[in-house]
C-alpha cells in the first residue's frame, strides 16, 4: 500500500444543481469513510446557465465541458458526472478513474394523478427533451404528444403538479438519489422503454498523470458497472450517434448458459415513431467493448445506418447488396423484414466476429 501522496484535501469539482452536488457528495462520502479528505468546489456550466435546449447548446456534453476545463486547469483534482451526459470520445490528458456501482438504470413516469404509461389516453402531453424517450414512446403508437422541456427534476415535476404537462418521463436513478422516489408512478419496463447508455451510473474523472488520485479513486470502481456501461456505450460510440441520440442501451450481467455473461440489449428509431429497432446479443463480460461495437452492427446492418447516417458500408469489404425491389433503401423496414430483406443470406458468425474487433 502506497501512503497518500496527497497533504491537502482532495478537490472535488461539481456542477451546482440539486442532483450533481448530491452525486458529487456521495463520491465524497465514498473516499471521506475510506480516510480521504474531500472539499467541494463548485464548477459553473453552460447546461445550467442557459434556458436553449439541450441540442442546440450541442448536446449533454456541455454538462461535463467545464468541469473538464477545471480539472484539465489544475483548479480541481476530479469531477463526478452522470456517466449518460458524458460524450463516448475519451478526453485528452484524463481518465474516468471510477464507475461506482449503478442504481437501478431504468427510466420512470411521473404523472398527474399517478396514472401509469398505459393509462395515458391518445393526445397526452409528455415532456421530455429526449429524442430517445421520444422514439420509443412513439414507437408505442398509444397518440402520445410530446414537448421539449428543459429544467432540473424539481422544475419539470412541477409541470406535472401545475397541469402544464400529464407527465415526464426520468431517470429512477436520479430521483431516488434525491429522494424523491414517492413522486414515481411506474417504472417503464425496459421492452417498452430502454434507458440511456450509461444511465443510473456515475463517472469520476480525474488526470491521466495524476497517479495518486487514479489510485485512490480505484477503491470506487465496480468492475460489473464498467462492464455494462462499457458495452452500452460501445452501442452509442459505433452508431455514431450523440449523447441526445434516439439510442437507447442495456446492459445486464447475467447467470446464463455459459455461467456469468452480459447480456445487452439496444434500441435505434426515429423520433416519429416510424422507424423502430430493437436488437439483443449476450457474450462474455471482458469482452464487452466488442459486445456493444457487434450489436451496433447489427442494428446498422438492418436499418439503423439510415437513420444515423452512419455509413454502414465503411468497415465492411463486401460490395453493396443489389436491391431487388429497387428500392432507395429509404425504408428502413425493407431491411428489418426477413421476408423481403436483400441480406437475407446468413452471415457466417465468423463475420460479425472480426467486425467486433
Ligand atoms: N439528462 C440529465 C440527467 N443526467 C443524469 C440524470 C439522472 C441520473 C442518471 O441517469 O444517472 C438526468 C436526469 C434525467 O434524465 O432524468
Amino acid at each position: 500500500m502506497s501512503a497518500p501522496s496527497v497533504c491537502r484535501p482532495l478537490r472535488l469539482g461539481t456542477r451546482r444543481s440539486a442532483l450533481a452536488t448530491t452525486q458529487s457528495g456521495l463520491v465524497a462520502d465514498r473516499l471521506r469513510a475510506l480516510g480521504h479528505e474531500v472539499e467541494l468546489v463548485e464548477v459553473v456550466t453552460e447546461g445550467d446557465t442557459s434556458t436553449a435546449s439541450l441540442s442546440s447548446l450541442g448536446g449533454t456534453g456541455v454538462f461535463a465541458a467545464a468541469l473538464r476545463r477545471a480539472l484539465l486547469d489544475g483548479e480541481v483534482d476530479l469531477a463526478v458526472h452522470s456517466l449518460k451526459d458524458l460524450p463516448t470520445a475519451p478526453e485528452p490528458g484524463l481518465v474516468v478513474a471510477a464507475i461506482p456501482v449503478r442504481e437501478d438504470p431504468r427510466d420512470v413516469l411521473v404523472a398527474l394523478d399517478g396514472l401509469t404509461l398505459g393509462e395515458l389516453g391518445a393526445g397526452a402531453v409528455v415532456g421530455t427533451g429526449s429524442p430517445r424517450r421520444v422514439a420509443q414512446l412513439a414507437a408505442l403508437g398509444m397518440g402520445l404528444e410530446f414537448k421539449d422541456i428543459r429544467g432540473n427534476v424539481d422544475t419539470r415535476i412541477a409541470m406535472v403538479r401545475d397541469g402544464a404537462l400529464d407527465a415526464v418521463v426520468l431517470a429512477r436513478a436520479g430521483l431516488s438519489r434525491l429522494g424523491r422516489l414517492d413522486e414515481v408512478a411506474e417504472t417503464l419496463d425496459p421492452l417498452q422503454v430502454l434507458p440511456a447508455p450509461g444511465q443510473g451510473a456515475l463517472a469520476v474523472e480525474c488526470r491521466a498523470d495524476d497517479l495518486a488520485t487514479r489510485e485512490l479513486l480505484a477503491a470506487l470502481d465496480d468492475a460489473d458497472t464498467r462492464a455494462c456501461v462499457t458495452a452500452e456505450r460501445a452501442v452509442l460510440a459505433a452508431l455514431e450517434a450523440g449523447c441526445s441520440a434516439p439510442v437507447g442501451a442495456l446492459a445486464e450481467v447475467v447467470e446464463g448458459e455459459h455461467g456469468i455473461e452480459l447480456s445487452l440489449r439496444a434500441f435505434a428509431g426515429t423520433v416519429d415513431g416510424a422507424f423502430d429497432l430493437r436488437r439483443s446479443i449476450v457474450g462474455p463480460v471482458d469482452d464487452a467493448e466488442a459486445l456493444g461495437q457487434r450489436l451496433a452492427a447489427v442494428l446498422l446492418e438492418d436499418g439503423a445506418a439510415d437513420i444515423t447516417g452512419t455509413d454502414v458500408a465503411a468497415p465492411d469489404p463486401r460490395p453493396p447488396v443489389p436491391d431487388p425491389a429497387g428500392a432507395t433503401g429509404a425504408d428502413p423496414f425493407a431491411a428489418a423484414d426477413p421476408r423481403t430483406s436483400p441480406t437475407e443470406e446468413p452471415r457466417p458468425e465468423q463475420h460479425r466476429t472480426e467486425r467486433a474487433q
